[in-house]
């Protein structure tokens, strides 16, 4: 038998196309033979259990190997083979028209690079790394004939009779000259590592066999173990401290899916995780980028997801609209959160302690998906500057009856640097209030989410205001100074200042308050953090200084009776240093003769 014929495409030559589209990513050529190897390997195995196929099936293995002389890399498999009209059919026909379908449709769209390592080009990915190609193949089928194919990358081939004798297909690549670094072993186990980690027929390079065929994802999660879980995690990211928990996925209806999501130590800050969920289709690695498959929140796991009912020839846009997508969405978010009512319910104690780890993962979630949000709720928690833990409905009722102002909203006070705040918490305790930590990066579109969503709550932070009109009530202190003295005390901290941006008041305070008192109104404080989450947002605005001034303290009624103006004007400028100094905003040049000034008066 020797037949010559030409390959049945639209373009005249559909190689170069192919090699200029895939240019950044020629690696996954190896991903595809491989699978196209497991593929075979599997149909045989399945033959034999229909009884189509008597040989030994038990201990079929994918071999790869490395002529540097030839410069060949050749993938061979024990599987159920080919016979000529079969190469005909698959390889000349469908293959080659699949390409022309691939170029015709993308050429236009300016994707190209996205679709990398997406689309399963098949086996005329070798093109990308080969000036030619052979297939020597002969087919389990009885009496079938060994054949060689041979292709050069133009769209002639050669078809002839080859002289192998057992069942399966070697696939030879003589690498281009551009292509020899695929010559190198360490280059080969790198993108077998990559690629074929988990694939379920062993595979056997440089004398050992690279891949772990039975992943635990495809396991039944009652056979498995907590070191199983972590012996996998460690597979996966070596070099990563323990995870706190993770979830089984097993799905088979209304689509296919299996995988293990862990929950890392999430920190205090949204960054780019270099341990990325990994996405499989029937074992075989496509990709890290799971951004349009997964919400962005759940992209702050790791694990596998293993689904081969993820359209992965599409583009991108299109992927977020996909039905299939949408449900494997809505199940992973349903199954995260069910994981984290369970453990929330069985040991909130442990939970609880787990909550810096999972606070930014939860809230964004909450942030970003209504239904988690609906789920999430439950399981939230507010911890107190105390470190205590409330629901969000726990926590209302505990503060109820202090913090409840004249419109009947309950006023949930907060502060963002216990250390920083720390008078102003103190003063708040002393009224008897209670204060929330917020100091996470969400927290400030935390708070308005949920006074969007919760009814008749504010959240207030500690120096939104002078303690005692934080709460908002009707009765106020009564003030120890007439107008006529609160407007002249008022004049004596002006003309001590100089200051135009502050905004002075007169606030009848408790006498044991600061005789001044700084504030940052609550809108601009939730300004400067949203713009804090968005860098390129242009200038935060500018931070106005609200100082009110304790008619009550002690030091008002002394500062109307000096008749010596510069003493006066000296002890004004002290009080507002301390006041400066007590929301750390006292620095440079004026901390520096604070500092001085106050170690004269302690000799
Ligand atoms: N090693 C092999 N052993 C047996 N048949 C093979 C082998 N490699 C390829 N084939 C046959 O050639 C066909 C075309 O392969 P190709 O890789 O181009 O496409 P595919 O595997 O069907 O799809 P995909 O584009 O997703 O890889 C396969 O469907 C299979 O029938």
């Amino acid at each position: 038998m020797q037949e010559k014929g030409t390959i049945s495409v639209h373009s005249e030559n559909i190689f170069p196309i192919i090699k200029k589209f895939l240019y950044s990513d020629h690696d996954v050529f190896l991903r595809e033979l491989v699978a196209n190897a497991v593929d075979a390997t599997q149909k045989l195995k399945q033959l034999a259990s229909l009884g189509e196929y008597d040989g030994e099936v038990s201990k079929l293995r994918i071999q790869i190997t490395i002529n540097e002389k030839l410069k060949t890399l050749t993938i061979s498999d024990q599987g159920l083979g080919m016979t000529a009209e079969e190469i005909k059919e698959y390889i000349n026909q469908v293959a080659f028209s699949g390409a022309t379908a691939f170029v015709e449709k993308y050429k236009d769209k300016g994707q190209q690079q996205q679709l990398i390592g997406f689309f399963g080009l098949g086996f005329y990915s070798a093109f990308m790394v080969a000036d030619r190609v052979d297939i020597i193949t002969k087919s389990y089928q009885k009496d079938a004939e060994s054949v060689h194919w041979t292709c050069d990358g133009s769209t002639a081939f050669e078809l002839r009779k080859a002289v192998k004798k057992e069942v399966g297909t070697d696939i030879v690549l003589h690498l281009n000259a551009d292509s020899e670094e695929f010559l190198q072993k360490h280059k080969i186990k790198e993108i077998l590592n990559r690629y074929c980690k988990f694939l379920p027929v062993e595979i056997e390079f440089d004398g050992e066999v690279i891949n772990n065929t039975q992943p635990i994802w495809i396991k039944s999660p009652s056979e498995l173990k907590e070191e199983d879980y972590l012996k996998f995690y460690k597979e996966l990211y070596p070099f990563s401290p323990d995870p706190l928990f993770w979830i089984h996925l097993n799905v088979d209806y209304p689509f296919n899916l299996t995988g293990v999501l862990y929950f890392p130590q999430v920190t205090q800050k949204l960054e780019h995780s270099s341990n990325k969920i990994q996405l499989y289709a029937k074992q075989v690695f496509i990709t890290e980028e799971v951004k349009d498959i997964v919400p962005p929140f759940l992209m702050l796991l790791h694990g596998v997801i293993d689904s081969p009912d993820i359209p992965l020839n599409v583009s991108r846009s299109y992927l977020q609209a996909d039905s299939n997508v949408k449900k494997i969405n809505t199940y992973i978010t349903k199954k995260v959160a069910d994981k984290l009512d369970e453990l929330f319910k069985k040991d909130r104690k442990s939970y609880e302690e787990k909550w810096p780890s999972i606070e930014l993962f939860v809230k964004y979630g909450m942030l970003t998906e209504d239904k988690f949000y609906e789920k999430a709720k439950d399981f939230v928690l507010f911890k107190t500057v105390d470190s205590e833990y409330f629901t969000l409905s726990e926590y209302p009722e505990r503060v109820k009856e202090k913090q409840t102002d004249s419109e009947q909203h309950t006023i949930i006070l907060y502060a963002n640097n216990v250390d920083k705040q720390d008078l102003y918490i103190q003063a708040c305790k002393r009224r008897g209030f209670d204060v929330l930590l917020f100091d996470g990066q969400l927290d400030s579109h935390f708070l308005e989410t949920l006074e969007r969503k919760l009814d008749k709550v504010r959240f207030k932070s500690v120096d939104a205001e002078p303690v005692d009109k934080l709460i908002g009530k009707s009765e106020q202190q009564a003030s120890l100074l007439d107008e006529k003295e609160q407007n002249k005390l008022q004049d004596i901290y002006k003309q001590a200042i100089r200051d135009a941006t502050v905004v002075w008041s007169v606030v009848p305070m408790a006498s044991d308050e600061l005789p001044v008192v700084i504030t940052v109104p609550e809108f601009v404080k939730r300004l400067h953090a949203m713009a804090q989450l968005q860098p390129n947002a242009g200038m935060p605005p500018m931070l106005q200084l609200q100082a009110a001034i304790n008619a009550n303290h002690p030091l008002a009624k002394k500062l109307l009776s000096i008749g010596e103006e510069s003493e006066q004007l000296a002890l004004a400028r002290k009080a507002y240093q301390l006041a400066l100094l007590s929301q750390n905003m006292l620095n440079g040049a004026a901390l520096t003769e604070f500092i001085k000034e106050a170690a004269t008066t302690i000799v």
